[in-house]
């Protein structure tokens, strides 16, 4: 559905001090799908999704959408191809002279559709996202998360194939967050739209995104499904990201303290995913096995509607029976790690 290759974005390109700020991107978002893009600031990531809709002319390489690709067409055609692409913003961009309505009516009017039809539209467009009570206010007389609302009913309008969600929720609170996040889900659930969201925000790519890529320098240095990328960062950066919403680090104090206890004692992580988050796995260790196992943390959250445990073990027992619990564990379809001091 939405396909970018090999884009390269260079700011002042044969000037004195040209910035690189994306280096061959490729990647593909499939129709149907929520895929967001994180990076710390200055990674590339506004460049990137204005360089999806062309508000950004990528220095080189193919944005494709439907199998079109963007950067071949003429201003003409491009103006067509831009209708399937909608987008919000972090400040919302709505026009403060306008009503909610003659916000949402704005691109239909830009269009010339006939005013029955805008109405007709518009009314459609605020029940959707909530907002039909507040039809007659001022974007001044409404608060952030209704804003951004009133901007997801703008960027339906011309109802677009792809929305482009460039730091959506960043200037709301968590709970206004929430309520935005479930607005885009229904985007996507009830009208089929994908979805492409920038953010540095984990917690937006962990509650509505299906996969996600890292940004870094321009270069995207990872990319995954939401749960493995949760459950098996690859990169540093990615596992720095994982941790601002699941703190999971042991304190190597504690880890110190714990390996000091005896001579015979490993730690370990243990990472479910699915329904193997249900089982009752440490029992059945404890049971079947000669050693002791102790949990010295735990957590179980959900990532894409899905149980995610993450647990730390202390085991106690012979080498070669740790080994066999290891292994045994490994059977269970969970991930199973050890943690050693200054390790990750
Ligand atoms: N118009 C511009 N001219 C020159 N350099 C730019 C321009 N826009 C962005 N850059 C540079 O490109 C790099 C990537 O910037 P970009 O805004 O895409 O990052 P970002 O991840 O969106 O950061 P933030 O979250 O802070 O907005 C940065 O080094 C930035 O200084």
């Amino acid at each position: 559905m939405l396909v970018l290759e090999g884009i390269r974005k260079i700011y002042g390109e044969g000037g004195d001090n040209p910035v690189e700020a994306l280096k061959d991107i490729n990647l593909e978002v499939k129709k149907g799908e929520i895929f967001g893009v994180v990076g710390y600031s200055g990674a590339g990531k506004s460049s990137l999704i204005r360089c999806v809709n062309l508000l950004e002319k990528p220095t080189s390489g193919k944005v494709k959408v439907n199998g079109i690709d963007l950067t071949k067409l003429s201003p003409k055609e491009l103006r067509t191809e831009r209708k399937k692409i909608g987008m919000i913003f972090q400040q919302f961009n709505l026009l403060h002279s306008k009503t909610a309505f003659g916000n949402v009516a704005m691109p239909l009017i830009l269009e010339g559709y006939a005013k029955d039809e805008i109405e007709k539209k518009v009314t459609k467009l605020l029940s959707f996202v909530g907002l039909t009570d507040k039809a007659d206010h001022y974007p001044e007389q409404l608060s952030g998360g209704q804003k951004q609302r009133i901007g997801i009913a703008r960027a339906l309008a011309t109802d677009p194939h792809v929305l482009l969600c460039d730091e959506a929720t960043s200037a709301l609170d968590p709970d206004t967050t929430n309520n935005v996040l479930e607005l885009l889900k229904q985007v996507r659930d009830e009208l089929g739209i994908t979805i492409l969201l920038i953010t540095h925000e984990m917690n937006v790519i962990r509650d509505i995104c299906d996969r996600v890529a890292v940004l870094d320098g321009g270069v995207m240095v990872e990319q995954d499904s939401t749960i493995s990328l949760f459950t098996e960062p690859k990169t540093a950066i990615a596992r720095s990201f994982v941790r601002t919403v699941l703190n999971d680090a042991l304190p190597e104090a504690t880890l110190r303290k714990v390996l000091e206890r005896g001579v015979s004692n490993s730690v370990y992580r243990l990472l479910y995913k699915g329904e193997s988050a249900n089982d009752p796995l440490l029992s059945d260790v404890a049971k079947k096995f000669s050693i002791d196992i102790n949990v010295i943390y735990g957590t179980i959250t959900e990532l894409q509607g899905q149980p995610f445990g993450n647990i730390i073990v202390e085991i106690n027992g012979e080498p070669s029976e740790i080994a066999k619990v290891v292994d045994y564990i490994k059977q269970r379809q969970v991930t199973i790690k050890e943690v050693v001091p200054d390790g990750v």
